[in-house]
């Protein structure tokens, strides 16, 4: 076995000015696009990292796990068809995929990232991060344990993201488990793996090295993807068992042990036993906040960091963490974005929480006017109202907005609308006995799409036309005039609303402008 490339990193910025207008802890995706914004925003920007600069999506999660899964994707595209699958009959080589994975993760050097804050306008200091006082930040260097203090005119934000949660099984920590840093980051295909989680990181992987050739072994205590659509869950399971993965559902891991002979067993509450060679642990995030100075801020280090609509970091209390000077007091000055908020924990939310936030901050030190309401420059209310994932399983699972569940149990009153897939002949070409789904939850009261999923061979590209029809609330009557193009899979958008029907009321407009209109009609009268 070659072993994944050790990280690699440069020197801090020299000549620190102590003094900035805002600190970022954690360069991952979130932290690098708050301080970017900021800088956007003529403000000063320090951001501080104890490893990569790029964080987990770049070296160890989104961007590698797609190299990994992607050319069996390609793969399986071509064997759904006739003669593109006979000329693709080969095996799939995973020296060749991983030497690919590596290009893409950067080889685990952050050069180029540094070369981006630079670019950026935005300082570096390398060390672990701690909150040591109202807007006060002590760097400690992870080589040589020299520190730094930095002090933040306007604010201070936690970007620190989120590490693999070990569950409490017994015997786990003995066996050496692979979290997602080694399961991406591997360079062995084991004859046997086991993975304990049926989430997106374990689904994604058990395609992965299914591909690979291992044998793979899925536990988990819920269903597959547990938060996605019903349909699309079985779906995917359906596919994964066809593929030839074991999938122990509904059950819990409760013991891990070695045999004298070097195979790991895994006992199950059903009373089953699974058997491995690596088991890879994918039952969800912690956040990275242990180290962080939370207990100098009444919060408990380890915690998730609740905040309100403006990504102000919250007290025991429910209050924004305020200030103590005399200038100011009270005015927040502690925000959280990206997983370590735990609202949405996908990158591309972590960004959108990072324009909003970064651009509100910068607003804010020059007096302008914050715009805050629902889908205002400065409101992240697409983590609640649009959120969007695509799950790269084979077959993709792509969602936006509610699911009929979520939508039922917001108390929404919906119609929910599905198709089936393979009726498209826009995705009958694309693929022989395609088989796929997609489902439309609409609000009934105003007649607008609230939620969308997807499943099927490459639904992930069909995405975006859903996530624009719900954050721009498009009436369902208008989306009759959005006429997809002939022969794509996208015509199940107008199978889609056929299905629904044309005769419904009319949608209800904005229910502020209906107000106003109410109101100044009142007042006319009045
Ligand atoms: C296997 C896997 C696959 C995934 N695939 C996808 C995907 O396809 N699409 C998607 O949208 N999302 C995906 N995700 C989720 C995505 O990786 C995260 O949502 C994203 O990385 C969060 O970005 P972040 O900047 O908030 O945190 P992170 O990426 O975790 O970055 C935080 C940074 O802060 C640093 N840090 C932490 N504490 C300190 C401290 N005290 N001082 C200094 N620095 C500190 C860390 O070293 C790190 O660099 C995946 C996750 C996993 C595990
Ligand atoms: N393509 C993507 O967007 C993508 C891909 C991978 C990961 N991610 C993100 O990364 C984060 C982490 O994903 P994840 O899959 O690790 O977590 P998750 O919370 O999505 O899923 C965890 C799974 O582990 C199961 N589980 C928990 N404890 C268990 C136990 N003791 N025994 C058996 N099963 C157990 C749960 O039932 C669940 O199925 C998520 O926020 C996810 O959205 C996103």
């Amino acid at each position: 076995m070659i072993e994944a490339t050790r990280p690699s990193l440069i020197a801090s910025d020299v000549d620190v000015d102590p003094v900035v207008d805002v600190i970022v802890i954690g360069a991952g995706a979130t932290g690098e696009n708050v301080a970017d914004r900021v800088v956007q925003g003529g403000l000063t920007a320090t951001i501080v990292e104890r490893e990569l600069v790029g964080g987990e999506c770049t070296y160890w999660a989104c961007v590698p796990t797609k190299a990994l899964l992607r050319d069996a994707a390609a793969l399986r595209a071509a064997r759904a068809l006739p003669a593109a699958g006979k000329a693709a009959s080969g095996i799939l080589d995973p020296a060749t995929v991983f030497a690919r994975r590596n290009r893409f993760a950067e080889h685990w050097h952050d050069s180029g990232q540094v070369g981006w804050l630079r670019s950026a306008g935005i300082t570096l200091v390398r060390g672990q991060g701690r909150i040591t006082g109202p807007r006060t930040v002590t760097v400690t260097d992870t080589g040589d344990g020299t520190t730094t203090t930095l002090r933040a005119r306007h604010a201070v934000v936690i970007a620190t993201g989120s590490s693999a949660h070990m569950p409490p099984i017994a015997g786990l920590a003995d066996v050496q488990p692979w979290t997602n840093r080694e399961a991406v980051a591997t360079n062995k295909v084991p004859d046997r793996l086991a993975i304990i989680g049926g989430g997106a990181v374990g689904a994604e992987m058990a395609t992965a090295f299914n591909a690979f050739g291992s044998q793979v072994s899925l536990i988990s205590r819920t269903r597959l993807l547990p938060r996605a659509e019903p349909f699309a869950s079985e779906h995917v399971t359906e596919e994964l068992q066809s593929a030839g993965v074991a999938l122990h559902l509904n059950v819990d891991a409760i013991e891990a042990r070695r045999t004298v002979s070097g195979t790991l067993e895994i006992t199950l509450s059903d009373g089953s036993t699974v058997a491995a060679d690596d088991v890879l642990v994918a039952t969800g995030r912690t956040a990275n906040t242990k180290d962080i100075g939370l207990d100098r801020i009444g919060l408990e280090p380890g915690s998730w960091l609740t905040v309100d609509d403006t990504l102000a970091v919250l007290d025991r209390n429910g209050k924004p963490i305020g200030d103590d000077t005399a200038a100011d007091p009270g005015k927040a000055w502690l925000f959280a974005a990206g997983d370590v908020n735990h609202r949405a924990p996908l990158t591309h939310h972590g960004k959108y929480q990072a324009r909003a936030l970064g651009d509100a901050i910068a607003a804010r030190a020059t007096g302008a006017e914050l715009g805050l309401d629902p889908w205002g420059r400065h409101a992240v209310t697409a983590d609640e109202l649009a959120l969007t994932q695509v799950i790269f399983t084979a077959p993709e699972v792509a969602t936006v907005g509610f699911t009929a569940q979520d939508a039922a149990a917001a108390g929404r009153d919906t119609r929910v609308v599905d198709y089936d897939l393979g009726k498209v002949v826009g995705a009958a070409l694309h693929a022989d006995q395609y088989r796929g789904r997609a489902r439309m939850v609409i609000d009934a009261d105003r007649n607008i799409v609230i939620g969308f999923t997807a499943v099927g061979l490459d639904v992930a590209e069909l995405l975006h036309a859903a996530t624009i029809a719900i954050a721009g609330e498009v009436p369902l009557d208008r989306l009759w005039h959005a006429v997809p193009a002939y022969p794509t899979i996208n015509e199940v958008w107008l199978r889609l609303l056929e299905t629904d029907g044309r005769d419904h009321a009319p949608a209800t407009r904005d229910r502020t402008l209906v107000a106003t209109a109410d109101s100044a009609t009142d007042e006319a009268v009045a």
